[in-house]
């Protein structure tokens, strides 16, 4: 095997495949730019774009190459132009999301991931509900999840939130972390195969680049507070998304990815009066529809809370809700909005049959 690419992630799986492609070199995806990739292939860095013919057959968004792909490539020379991408080998995974702006069309943020990052801190952000999606979505994503808590000497009842966190965790390995001391980061690095690739997901500011930076040794992404301090931002600097860590191991770290979170963390805080308010009502899954006990339905009725605030607080609890789901998740959550859940669906159409047949 090609010991190059083996550095990359190359297995058995993709070389076996590229032997069907005859003329062609294999090459793995490392950034992705509106058009334009940078792949790594057998001799080094190049820049590729896709094949008319590729684009042309590719209707689903889905398949377009994304960030550590295996494609089949015309070249490995970047000295007589971009490389052209002619295939997509089979992806072992796939993290995918909803493009923006639309409700159905899928894209690929990134392929071919291991292991998944789930970071969240041990203050502010920890959630479980929160780790629940983060945990959906790495399944659906066919690579293994790994929950990441960060921020240990900020938390005071580390216990307490590990109990809480086993009733969801449900036999994911839990690792617990801080940049201070850097308690659990010899555990972080366990957690990483050879030649194995991660991805790291989770709210803004939960501490990912840290971690990354210090499983490369150093700083090659600039963490939350640098950027602040640097108005030009990180966004218009280019930075690589996929990273060889010095032990082996390869992360990949692209926009896309960093966007997965941006919804679900900043509704609380846009509707921090709603949330408090809800955190009243008698149910705690409480939808504010005609449920006994509702505090929201009461604050409305009694003028404190203004009735399209909260129509609006639902629309983007609606819209929240599908960001980053794929279909099949999108299909349980239109069964969860109209049923309540899924037992309660089969209980209605239960009902339904029983009814017909009599
Ligand atoms: N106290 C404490 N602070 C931390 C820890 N890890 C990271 N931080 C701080 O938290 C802030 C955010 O960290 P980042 O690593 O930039 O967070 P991020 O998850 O990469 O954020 P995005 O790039 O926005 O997704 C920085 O100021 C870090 O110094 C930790 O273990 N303990
Ligand atoms: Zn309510």
């Amino acid at each position: 095997m090609n010991s190059y690419l083996k550095k990359y992630g190359l297995t058995e799986f993709f070389e076996q495949e590229a032997t069907l492609y005859n003329g062609l070199f294999l090459a793995r995806i490392t950034e992705q730019h509106r058009d334009l990739y940078k792949v790594i292939g057998e001799q080094g860095e190049l820049n590729a774009s896709i094949s008319g013919k590729l684009a042309y057959s590719t209707e689903n968004q889905l398949n377009y190459p994304a960030v550590g792909d295996w494609v089949m490539i015309d070249r490995i020379d970047g000295a007589t132009g971009n490389a052209i991408i002619h295939h997509v080998l089979r992806r072992k995974s796939m993290l995918a999301r909803q493009a923006a702006g639309t409700a159905k069309v899928e894209q690929a943020i990134a392929a071919n991931i291991d292991t998944i990052f789930i970071c969240m801190s041990l203050n502010a952000d920890f959630n479980l509900r929160r780790i629940e999606r983060y945990l959906t979505i790495a399944w659906d994503s066919m690579a293994t999840p790994v929950i990441i808590l960060t921020k240990a000497d900020l938390c005071d009842d580390l216990q307490q939130k590990m109990n809480e966190l086993s009733s969801v965790s449900m036999g994911v390995e839990v690792v617990a972390c801080s940049s201070e001391n850097e308690y659990g980061y010899q555990a972080i690095n366990a957690q990483i195969g050879q030649e194995k690739t991660i991805a790291f997901v989770g709210s803004s500011g939960v501490g990912k680049s840290t971690i990354i930076n210090h499983l490369m040794g150093r700083d090659v992404l600039a963490t939350k507070k640098i950027r602040e301090d640097d108005d030009k931002g990180r966004h218009t600097t280019t930075y690589r998304q996929l990273l060889l860590l010095p032990n082996g191991g390869i992360v990949i770290d692209t926009p896309g990815m960093r966007e997965l979170q941006i919804y679900t963390g900043n509704l609380s805080k846009s509707f921090e009066d709603i949330e408090e308010i809800a955190a009243k009502c008698k149910y705690s899954d409480c939808s504010h529809g005609t449920e006994p006990g509702c505090m929201v339905r009461k604050a409305i009725e009694d003028g404190l809370l203004s009735e399209e605030r909260f129509k609006s607080y639902q629309k983007l609890q609606r819209e929240i809700s599908y960001d980053g789901l794929n279909s099949r998740q999108l299909e349980n959550e239109k069964i969860n909005r109209m049923f309540g859940s899924k037992a309660e669906m089969k209980q209605t159409l239960k009902r339904f049959k029983d009814r017909n047949s009599r």
